[in-house]
């Protein structure tokens, strides 16, 4: 579970016009921008600030547009535009201990990291969270794509926002609970076409801008990224089914679960895809696509936005973010993780990625994967009912 946010007593509906103080986070983007001005038009006084996490002793261009010194130069220029305030704060730091070290420990681990999502647990809606109320503010926006949902009974919840290609909850579950009365999110409501009219209308500078594509630290391939920070250690590719070596590899952390592409086997035009990295033995295991599918997960970091005794048990959830939501029943839930059963075997559950739960389109919370689970085919002889896949 995250740490509690020391904030003030839980806050009503803010009403338009209210002339509330609002830190809205500013990336240099369109959707960040429109955040700013939409919010300064209800009637919110807007002080913008952007996050700095770009380190002094790289390249200004290793870092992707959307944390760049070019982007906060767009941000700032934007924040005249609309007319508020605007800070550049200091969170190399915070950056480098919470996102870029635990993401090359995740990989080290044979595991696939998600720092966006670490990103706006740690970063966005806790430190920022915080520093808001240092300057005076009572919440903090963000051009994300998710809908805050206010109930009759004053709970705040996060739904997926209107624009399916857009929705950004998966990366959203971390958010500590105590600080969602505190966060809007004013483009939750747009579809991206409508965001980036609005930005023209009012020309904007950002209205054109591209999306960003990549991790922002990592401004070419991951895997180049990786194999720059971390020592390489080269090993052996087996078949999961017998052992056999099928090939060789240049370290455990240049793969993930499920691939298939740019595995090097000797058999090259065998269809291949990674089943499961081993570090302890520096392994590369490969296994056909039935090998990749697994009926459930465990997951720990867990973090709930409702009360625990309130979770479902059966909910929906996503296991990678571009990948549909599946039904599942919750075997087990506690404070600090939970199992569930897919009603349907989900392809590469990768541990290290978020296990994100949801009530149809409400966002319940989320943890990270730690295992998956594969049930074991009826007539075979099975030591237990479910086996965590443990290959090692
Ligand atoms: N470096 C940063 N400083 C302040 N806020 C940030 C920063 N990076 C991201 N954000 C906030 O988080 C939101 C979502 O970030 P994301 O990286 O997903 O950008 P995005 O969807 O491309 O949005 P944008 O178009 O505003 O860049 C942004 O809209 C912004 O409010």
């Amino acid at each position: 579970m995250s740490a509690p946010v020391p904030l003030s007593p839980p806050v009503p509906a803010p009403a338009a016009g209210s002339g509330e103080r609002v830190l809205c986070a500013m990336s240099g983007g369109v959707d960040s921008s429109v955040t700013a001005a939409l919010l300064k038009d209800q009637g919110y006084q807007v002080v913008g600030a952007m996050m700095r996490f770009w380190p002094d002793d790289k390249r200004v261009d290793t870092f992707d547009t959307c944390c760049s010194p070019d982007a906060a130069y767009e941000a700032r220029r934007v924040a005249e535009q609309v007319g508020v305030p605007f800070y550049l704060l200091d969170y190399r730091e915070q950056f480098q201990r919470h996102i870029v070290g635990p993401f090359l420990d995740e990989y080290a681990r044979g595991r696939t990291p998600n720092p966006c999502v670490n990103c706006n647990t740690k970063v966005k809606f806790d430190e920022l969270v915080k520093k808001a109320k240092m300057l005076g503010c009572r919440y903090v926006a963000t051009g994300h794509y998710v809908k805050r949902v206010e109930t009759a009974a004053g709970e705040v919840q996060f739904h997926r926002g209107d624009d399916p290609r857009k929705d950004q909850t998966y990366f959203l579950w971390g958010t500590p609970r105590e600080a969602l009365p505190y966060i809007l999110f004013p483009v939750g409501e747009l579809e991206k076409p409508q965001v980036r009219a609005i930005a023209e209308a009012r020309g904007l500078l950002t209205a054109r801008k591209p999306e960003s594509q990549n991790i922002c630290f990592v401004p070419g391939k991951v895997q180049d990224f990786v194999a720059e920070h971390l020592p390489q250690a080269s090993g052996f590719i087996r078949e999961i089914a017998t052992g056999e070596v099928v090939g060789e590899h240049l370290g455990t952390q240049f793969y993930t679960l499920g691939q298939k592409k740019g595995l090097g086997l000797y058999q090259s035009h065998r269809v291949r895809h990674v089943v499961h990295l081993d570090t302890a033995t520096n392994t590369v295991w490969v296994g056909n696509y039935e090998d990749c599918l697994w009926t459930g997960l465990r997951a720990g970091s867990a973090n709930y936005l409702l009360d625990l005794s309130a979770l479902p048990t059966e909910l929906d959830v996503q296991v990678r973010y571009r990948t549909a939501p599946v039904k599942a029943r919750v075997v087990h839930a506690d404070e600090h993780g939970f199992e569930l059963a897919f009603a349907e075997p989900q392809f590469a559950v990768a541990p290290g990625q978020s296990a994100v739960l949801y009530d149809g389109p409400r966002l319940l919370g989320g943890g990270l994967i730690e295992d998956h689970v594969r049930e074991l085919p009826p007539l075979r002889p099975v030591p237990r009912k479910r086996l965590a896949v443990n290959l090692s």
